[in-house]
Formats: C-alpha cells, structure tokens, sequence
C-alpha cells in the first residue's frame, strides 16, 4: 500500500495493494492498522454507497461541527472526478480544491478529513461511490458549496450542457455566502 500527501494538509491518495490472479483480484478496503500509522485515526461510524449517471455531479457537501464528517472515499464501478475543497479558516490553503480521478481500474483511495467540502462528477457511463464516514449524517447540520461557484473555478470534466445536479445541489450558496465553522 502507498500513501501519498498532497499539497493541501490532510488529504491523502492511498494506493492499495492489490493480489491479482487468474480468478481476478483481492484487496483491503480498509486496515485501521495500517492506513493512519502516523495521523489522528479517525473512528469510521457509517458506510455509503451511490451510484450515478454520466454527467452526475453531487456536491459540494459538507456537515458543520460538531457534526463534520471526514471520509474514505474510492469507485468500485466506473470513473469519477473527485474534488475536495479546504474550507478551514486558519488553513494556509483555505479555499483551494483538489481533483483527482478514481475509478474501479486505478482502485485509487482518497482521504478526506473534516473541514472539508467533498463532490464528485461521474465521467463513466454510470459509477458507483463508495466511503466510509467518521461521523453518522446529519440533516440538520448539511451544507454545501455551489458546484459552479466562479471562485472555485472547479473544472469537473463534463461539458455544461450534459451536467445532472440534484434540485438541492442547484441552489446551494457560493463559498463568499456560504456558513462553514471550521478552523
Ligand atoms: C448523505 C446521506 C443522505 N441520506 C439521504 C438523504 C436523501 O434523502 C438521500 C439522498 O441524499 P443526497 O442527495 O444528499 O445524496 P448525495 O448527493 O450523494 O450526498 C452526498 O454527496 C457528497 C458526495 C458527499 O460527500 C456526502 O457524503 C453526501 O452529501 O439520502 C442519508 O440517509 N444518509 C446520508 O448519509
């Protein structure tokens, strides 16, 4: 398994390793043992599992303290963009986003720790998300980030006009008015 740092503190691509043989492969989704070593552990409470057309873009979400969820996310169907926004006011790179391509093939992981808003756009015919959360929803506490908020300058990889959101996700504030509470 390799963990690599990115450029803004706290995310993390895992690569795990996989055992491929001729009836397929095999892999750890997760090892508490192995994949925090030298970070704070998250203590993951709740698995979700979606799946989403082309041109889907879900987020960006986020739950405000003290409900704030980090997460292990990876695609075991298909391929997605996956983005991660700092939104933690003290963080030397507050406001900026990360993308990185997950897909069943690159079996790539990614760690999304709270303070974070988290989206994803669907570059397969369909894909199916799976992550885990350290922290159990929240309805009360959601809040989200405007896909296409001019700031954000996201590029999710999916032209305009093929672009499927959620009627919540179309109305969501861009980061100048949203509310946030992370430091
Ligand atoms: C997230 C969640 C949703 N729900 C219910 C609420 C709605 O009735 C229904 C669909 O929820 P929503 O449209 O918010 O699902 P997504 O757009 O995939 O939301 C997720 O999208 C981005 C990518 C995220 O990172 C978050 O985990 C999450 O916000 O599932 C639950 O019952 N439990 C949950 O944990």
């Amino acid at each position: 398994m390799k963990i690599e740092k990115t450029h803004i503190p706290g995310l993390v691509i895992i690569q795990p390793q996989v055992f491929a043989d001729d009836r397929g492969f095999f892999m750890e989704s997760y090892n508490e043992n192995r994949y925090f070593e030298n970070e704070v552990l998250p203590h993951f409470v709740q698995d979700n599992i979606s799946k989403s057309c082309y041109g889907t873009v879900r987020g960006l979400h986020y739950q405000l303290a003290p409900f704030a969820q980090s997460k292990l996310v990876q695609v075991i169907e298909g391929k997605v963009l996956d983005v991660a926004v700092d939104l933690r006011i003290k963080s030397p790179t507050f406001g900026q986003s990360f993308s990185i391509e997950l897909s069943a093939k690159n079996k790539t992981q990614f760690f999304i720790p709270q303070g974070f808003a988290h989206g994803f756009s669907v570059l397969s015919e369909t894909a199916i998300f799976m992550y885990k959360c350290d922290n159990y929803y929240n309805r009360e506490a959601e809040r989200g980030l405007a896909y296409n908020d001019t700031q954000l300058n996201i590029d999710w990889k999916i032209p305009q006009d093929k672009i499927i959101i959620s009627q919540k996700d179309g109305i969501l504030p861009t980061l100048r008015e949203a509310e946030y509470n992370f430091v």
